[in-house]
Parts: C-alpha cells; structure tokens; sequence
C-alpha cells in the first residue's frame, strides 16, 4: 500500500500562534491544511507565509468553496496553495470552475462531501469532472452530534474511484488503523494533535500508526 499521508488541519484563528503550531508537526506530516475559520479569519496572507517558510510541503487551504468557484478558488491557487477544497453541494457548475483554476496552477482539487445527502453519486460526478481528491468529513458540528466518518469512508472506498481518498472528523491515535484499513489515503487529524499537551508527540505517534497500518 502507499503511504498514506497525514494532514495537519491548522484550526487556531490565531496567525502566529498557527505558523508556530506547524513549525511543532512539521516533521510529522505531509499536507498543512488552513482551516476553514483560519482561512477566513487570516486570509490568503497566512497561505503566502506558510507557502514561503514551507516551500517543499502539501499546502490545502480549506475554502469550503460554495459558488464562484473558479473565481474564489483562482487566487489561493495563485497564492501557493497545492490543493483547495471545494463543497460537493455547491454543485457541478461550482466543482468544474475550482478544478478549472487548480489546472491552471497545475494544482488540485478536493470534494469535500460533507452533508452532500447522496455522497457516491457527487463523488461520481466529482471524479468525471477532474477532482483528484474525495473528502470524507464529519464536521466539527457533526462530531458533537456524535456522528463519526467511518461509515461513509467505507462506502465511499468500495465505489474504487481511482482517485485519493482522504477522511476528516476526530481521526486521532484509536482509529488511525481503522481509516487507513479502510482505503484513507490522507488521513487528516486536528483537535487530536492541536488539543494534546504536546502536539508534536501527538503527531508523532499518528505518523509511527499510520505507517505501521499501511506496512
Ligand atoms: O475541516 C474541519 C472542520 O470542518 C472545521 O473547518 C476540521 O479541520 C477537520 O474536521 C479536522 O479536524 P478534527 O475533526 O478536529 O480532526
């Protein structure tokens, strides 16, 4: 199996206090994704300054974009961002212009399906479109409702889209081996990591679980 990479979300609204939390995992892991209220609170000054200290690492910027997409998209692509998130209810006009700006900057796009209600189908359509990346994603909101990702990762893996997989909402240390047997390509962890007492201990055992997952 490849390996499988790891996905820092930064969700702090704090600017310093997010580059500082990178600079902690960085060793760790492979994509710093901006988080969406970190996006909209610091802007696209945050993707410039991390793009330039991290110049060789993954950078997703979380826009959760809902319309204009090529537009919206357009400019964090031209920023630095390797790859921006798109929602799979904005609908195909939305997707094809995000995925239309990724190709202009060589760059690409993720689905994120949250609360899409038939998820295999604008996976699907997503994937005929271009988009590289299907987000699974239990929102923050979601997970305090109690609602995990599991089930839907496993749905989503079995459609054998042929393109990356990644799965967000409470990944941490327990279920690591779970997401990644279940077809994760990126594994995305936040409060796990940012909430423990030391973040790049946290980060380092996700990085030793998911590789031993996938050995
Ligand atoms: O995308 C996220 C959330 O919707 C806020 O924008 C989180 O970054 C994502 O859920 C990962 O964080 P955890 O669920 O805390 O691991």
């Amino acid at each position: 199996m490849a390996r499988p990479l790891i996905q820092m979300a930064l969700d702090s609204l704090d600017f310093d206090q997010t580059v500082a939390l990178a600079d902690q995992v960085a060793p760790y892991v492979d994509i710093f994704e901006i988080g969406t209220p970190c996006i909209k609170y610091n802007g696209i000054n945050l993707v410039k300054a991390l793009r330039q200290r991290y110049p060789d690492k993954l950078l997703l910027v979380d826009l959760k974009t809902m319309d204009a997409g090529e537009y919206e998209a357009g400019a964090f692509y031209a920023a630095g961002a390797d790859i921006c998130t798109v929602l799979g209810v904005s609908g195909l006009a939305t997707i094809a212009g995000v995925i239309k700006a990724a190709k202009k900057h060589a760059a690409e796009t993720q689905i994120d399906l949250i609360n899409v209600a038939d998820k295999a189908e604008c996976a699907r359509e997503s994937v005929k479109l271009g988009a590289q990346i299907v987000g699974i994603h239990t929102g923050l909101d979601a997970q305090a409702a109690g609602q995990t990702p599991f089930g839907d990762l496993n749905d989503i893996a079995r459609l054998g889209l042929g393109v990356r997989i990644s799965v967000a909402g409470g990944i941490k240390q327990a279920t690591v081996q779970q997401v990644v047997e279940a077809g994760a390509n990126i594994i995305v962890v936040g409060a796990a990591i940012y909430g423990a007492p030391s973040p790049a201990e946290a980060a380092r055992e996700i990085r030793e679980l998911v590789d031993a997952a996938a050995a």
